[in-house]
């Protein structure tokens, strides 16, 4: 594949277009350069930024993916992203704002792109079981920041590891990035307005009939090194795994990187 054209973002046209689908969003800021989208946010929130704030990268030198890992990609290659909410439900479900950015992810790939893809647990987006899109939320204060990267138009020569994948790979009917961020928020704003005024079990059901993770065979690395072996069979309402290991016992899994094993594992 040879690497695309990579047209830069415009921001009036990009605020226009998703002005048209929703009027959740409060704040659009696209720069061409920064450390990290949720670093920049995470101090615009500590100084009083609104809910509805979006700032979009089209280059990051320090993104940051879960579990101190780096996110790398391409300038103008993906979307990298991040959006800033006040929540007013309790605390304790706030976790849940991952799986409802990656339902949103999942609905909005399918009307902008036409592409079909699958929920990870706990926050990755996956087409044809490769990861196209990570998705990191962190609470500062009374916010939460969601940053989201998505691979967008990166050949496979560039991508970071084999077991991700892009837009482009996965034949994506469109590759727009103004489009396919537009009609995102669109899709986060619309979920964010049922979590809001039905609660975090009905994103979770959405999550549910798209998940790659339940009913598979999975192995969990705890951040203590702990490693558990078993079949993912639910999310509670907090967002957290259920694993039924092989002697019966179901372990709620809050935090950990989880393996997709194949059968005969
Ligand atoms: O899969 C992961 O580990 C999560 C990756 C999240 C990356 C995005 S890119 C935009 C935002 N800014 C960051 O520094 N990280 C997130």
């Amino acid at each position: 594949m040879s690497t695309p054209t990579r047209k830069p973002l415009d921001r009036h046209e990009l605020w226009t277009l998703l002005s048209e689908k929703s009027d959740f969003w409060t704040e659009l800021d696209v720069v061409q350069v920064t450390g990290s989208t949720n670093a920049d946010l995470a101090n615009a929130a500590k100084h009083g930024a609104p809910e509805g704030k979006v700032l979009i990268a089209e280059e990051q030198e320090h993104g940051r993916g879960r579990l101190d890992r780096h996110w790398v990609s391409p300038a103008r290659a993906g979307l990298t992203m991040s959006f800033l909410l006040r929540p007013t439900l309790p605390r304790e479900q706030w976790g849940t704002l991952s799986l409802l950015t990656a339902v949103a992810l999942e609905e909005a790939l399918k009307a902008v792109c036409g592409v079909n893809a699958k929920l990870k647990w706990p926050n990755d987006v996956l087409i044809a079981d490769k990861k196209v899109c990570g998705i990191l939320a962190q609470v500062e204060g009374n916010a939460v920041i969601v940053g989201v990267g998505l691979n967008v138009s990166l050949t496979e020569a560039e991508l970071p590891i084999p077991e991700a994948t892009s837009l482009a790979i996965a034949g994506a009917s469109t590759l727009d990035r103004a489009e396919i961020a537009s009609g995102f928020l669109a899709h986060v704003a619309a979920v964010y307005q049922t979590w809001n005024e039905r609660g975090p079990a009905s994103v979770i059901e959405r999550w549910q009939r798209n998940s790659a993770t339940l009913g598979r065979h999975v192995s969990v690395s705890f951040p203590n090194g702990r490693n558990l072996t078993g079949r993912a069979i639910g999310i509670d309402n907090d967002g957290c795994l259920q694993v039924a290991a092989a002697d019966g016992t179901v372990e709620t899994v809050a935090a950990g990187d989880i393996v997709h094993l194949r059968p005969q594992d």
